[in-house]
């Protein structure tokens, strides 16, 4: 068995995924997770602690019992739309959850953290191209609540040499491409597994949301990058602090934006069927184009993404849909 590393948010979409990397690359993995939007189902590669971020003692009980080289924080709440509506509990949950695990991390002795963040923190942006130099303003409670969590990364780097790997994520697709793992939410509202439902007529439609955003065609531009590849950035972040290099922040996209429509247009090449479509309003929180540039990861980190083609993601996310999916 290798070194520990805790995974919060292990039973989730992205940190299940992250949990077969690390395993790959000669470490255990140990997921944390309370299991509200995770599946035991998906802990596949290292033992389960079923604790919450939100209870600190549960937080210290895990720390204290797997004494972990490092940790790495998925665990959140990360729906653009649901932080809209009730933002009290995104700050509430996210900020809350953090700071418990930032502070019992210190506290524990352990000084490698990596943390998942999102290009949500850079708000509207007029559809420039976003590197890490691009200046931060949220545009919603989610991307707000994440924002002030680098913040406190940056503050207990300075003052507890809590050193730190920030990564912000755009549009995470696609699903293990052997199979093991996927994406399953309850209830579903991201585009590419609501797509591929329409297409099984699991659901009547797709709703489109808003055709007049000032883009190409309408619709919203996205910079969607493959699950694998992005979880393979995080392994490379893990030896970027393990090799004593200081603490960095990095975006993780493909580097190329997709409107809503283009998406259902490689969808209909990827599955041979129709999507049902329906037009509807804009999505509150929504910005008009979020597109990365990635050139840090790609120099800095040596992150070489192999399956981030948009027709390849939504191949693997078709795989995955024609699955039976994890069991409650
Ligand atoms: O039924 C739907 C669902 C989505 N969309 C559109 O499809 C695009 C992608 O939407 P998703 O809900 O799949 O993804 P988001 O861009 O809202 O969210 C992603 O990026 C966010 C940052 O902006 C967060 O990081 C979040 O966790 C992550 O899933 C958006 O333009 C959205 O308006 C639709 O038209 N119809």
């Amino acid at each position: 068995m290798g070194q520990n590393i805790l995974v919060t948010g292990g039973a989730g979409y992205i940190g299940s995924h992250a949990c077969k990397a690390l395993a790959r690359a000669g470490f255990t993995p140990i997921a944390f997770d309370n299991l509200s939007t995770g599946w035991a189902g998906a802990v596949k590669y290292g033992p389960l602690f079923q604790g919450d971020l939100t209870d600190r003692a549960s937080v210290a009980a895990a720390l204290a019992e797997y004494q972990p080289l490092a940790v790495m924080h998925f665990a959140a709440l990360s729906l653009v739309g649901e932080s809209m509506r009730d933002p009290e509990t995104y700050w509430r949950v996210n900020v809350n959850g953090a700071l418990n695990l930032i502070s019992a991390t210190v506290a524990a002795g352990i000084r490698n953290f990596i943390f998942s963040s999102t290009c949500a923190t850079y708000g509207d942006q007029d559809g420039v191209v976003l590197t890490e130099a691009t200046r931060q303003a949220p545009i919603n409670a989610y991307g707000g609540s994440k924002r002030a969590i680098e913040d406190m990364l940056r503050d207990f780097g300075a003052s507890h040499g809590l050193n730190h790997v920030i990564f912000r994520y755009f549009n995470v697709a696609g699903a293990d491409p052997e199979g093991e793992l996927g994406e399953q939410h309850q209830p579903e509202t991201h585009l590419i597994p609501l797509m591929l439902e329409a297409v099984q007529g699991k659901r009547p439609a797709l709703t489109v949301f808003g055709d007049d955003y000032p883009t190409p065609d309408g619709t919203c531009l996205r910079d969607y990058v493959h699950v694998s590849d992005l979880v393979d950035a995080h392994v490379l972040g893990l030896n970027w602090l393990l090799d004593g290099r200081p603490s960095r922040d990095f975006n993780l996209g493909s580097g190329k934006g997709f409107s809503v429509r283009e998406v259902i247009e490689a969808s209909r090449f990827v599955t041979n069927r129709d999507v049902p479509v329906i037009q509807g309003a804009r999505r509150p929180g929504d910005a008009a184009a979020l597109v990365s540039g990635s050139e840090r990861a790609l120099e800095e980190l040596g992150w070489q993404p192999k399956r981030s083609e948009l027709r390849q993601m939504i191949g693997d996310a078709w795989a995955w849909a024609q699955k039976p999916g994890y069991q409650a």
